[in-house]
C-alpha cells in the first residue's frame, strides 16, 4: 500500500460469459482476477504484460467503462462505478483517456478548437474555453495557430498531442492511456514521450499507461506493474525490475528486448 492513494482498486475481478447455447449453464471466464492497486498522485506508472493478460480490461474497469464483478475502485477516496453520465461527471474531469490512435479517435470534420472544447462541453466544466483549449495546447507544446486547424492538417505527432491537448483540458489528476505512441516512428515517440514527462512533471498529472514497450517504460515510468493471466504479478520501481527481475513472467518480457535483457 502507498502512502496516499489517488486511484485504488480493492480485490477487482471481471470476467466474461463465454459463448453457450440457451439450454447451457452461464460460464464466466476470468480475466482479472483479485487485483489490488493504489496510484499515487503524479506517479508514472506503466502496466506491461503479454497479448492477452487482461492489461486493457484493468484499464477499462478503472476508466468506469466496465463494473468488476468483485471489488471496489476509488479516485480520492470516493467510490466510482460505471452507471449514470452525471454521477461520474466528476471522475471523467480527474481522469482522462488518451487514445492510441489519434487519427482515428479525432473528428476530421472539427477544428482543433472544437476538438479541445469538446469535453469542456461534454462534462459542464466551468471556464472560459477558448483560453482553456490555448493552455492546453502550450502544454503539449502546440500553439494557438493549430486551433483553426483540422485532423487531415496535422502530422501522427501533432495529432497525438492534440489527443493530449483534449485530455488534458479538465486539467485532471491522472491520465489512463493504451499505447499511446505505438503507432508513431522512433523521433515522435521520443517527442510525444517527452510531452508525457513535461506535463507530468510541470503539472504533477498522474499518468498509467498500457504498453508493450519497455523502452518507453524504462525511459518514462517510475514504477511498473507486470500482469499476467488477470492478476498483478510483480509490481516495483522500473529502474529495480528492469535489472532484478523477479517474476519468470517479467524476466521473459526482458528477454524479448535484446538491449534490456543486457540490463538484466
Ligand atoms: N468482451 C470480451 N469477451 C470475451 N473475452 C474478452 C472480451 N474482452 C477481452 N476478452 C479476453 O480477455 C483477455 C484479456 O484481454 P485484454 O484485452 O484485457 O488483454 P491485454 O493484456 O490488453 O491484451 P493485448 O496486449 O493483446 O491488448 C483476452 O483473452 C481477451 O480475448
Amino acid at each position: 500500500m502507498t502512502a496516499d492513494p489517488y486511484l485504488s482498486m480493492r480485490h477487482v475481478s471481471l470476467g466474461y460469459d463465454l459463448p453457450r447455447s440457451p439450454w447451457q449453464r452461464r460460464v464466466r471466464k476470468p480475466i482479472i482476477r483479485d487485483v489490488s492497486v493504489d496510484l499515487e498522485r503524479g506517479q508514472r506508472v506503466a502496466l506491461v504484460g503479454m497479448s492477452g493478460s487482461g492489461k486493457t480490461s484493468l484499464l477499462r474497469c478503472l476508466l468506469a467503462i466496465e463494473t468488476p464483478d468483485q471489488g471496489d475502485i476509488t479516485c480520492d477516496c470516493r467510490a466510482v462505478r460505471a452507471g449514470s453520465v452525471a454521477g461520474l461527471r466528476w471522475y471523467r474531469r480527474a481522469v482522462q483517456y488518451v487514445p492510441q490512435d489519434p487519427v482515428s479517435s479525432l473528428d476530421p470534420r472539427m477544428t482543433v478548437a472544437q476538438l479541445v472544447t469538446e469535453p469542456l462541453l461534454r462534462l459542464h466544466v466551468d471556464c472560459d474555453h477558448t483560453r482553456r483549449a490555448e493552455e492546453a495546447l502550450e502544454k503539449v507544446g502546440l500553439d494557438h495557430r493549430f486551433l483553426t486547424r483540422r485532423p487531415g492538417q496535422l502530422s501522427g505527432g501533432q495529432a497525438q498531442r492534440v489527443a493530449i491537448a483534449r485530455a488534458v483540458a479538465t486539467r485532471p489528476a491522472y491520465l489512463l492511456t493504451d499505447e499511446p505512441v505505438s503507432g508513431l516512428d522512433l523521433p515522435i515517440r521520443e517527442q510525444v514521450v517527452g510531452v508525457l514527462r513535461a506535463l507530468s512533471e510541470a503539472q504533477g498529472t498522474g499518468i498509467l499507461m498500457v504498453t508493450h514497450d519497455l523502452t518507453v517504460v524504462a525511459d518514462l515510468c517510475q514504477r511498473t506493474l507486470v500482469m499476467d493471466e488477470g492478476a498483478i504479478v510483480e509490481d516495483r520501481p522500473t529502474q529495480d525490475l528492469l535489472t532484478t527481475p523477479h517474476h519468470a513472467r517479467t524476466r521473459a518480457l526482458i528477454a524479448a528486448v535484446p538491449p534490456l535483457s543486457a540490463l538484466a
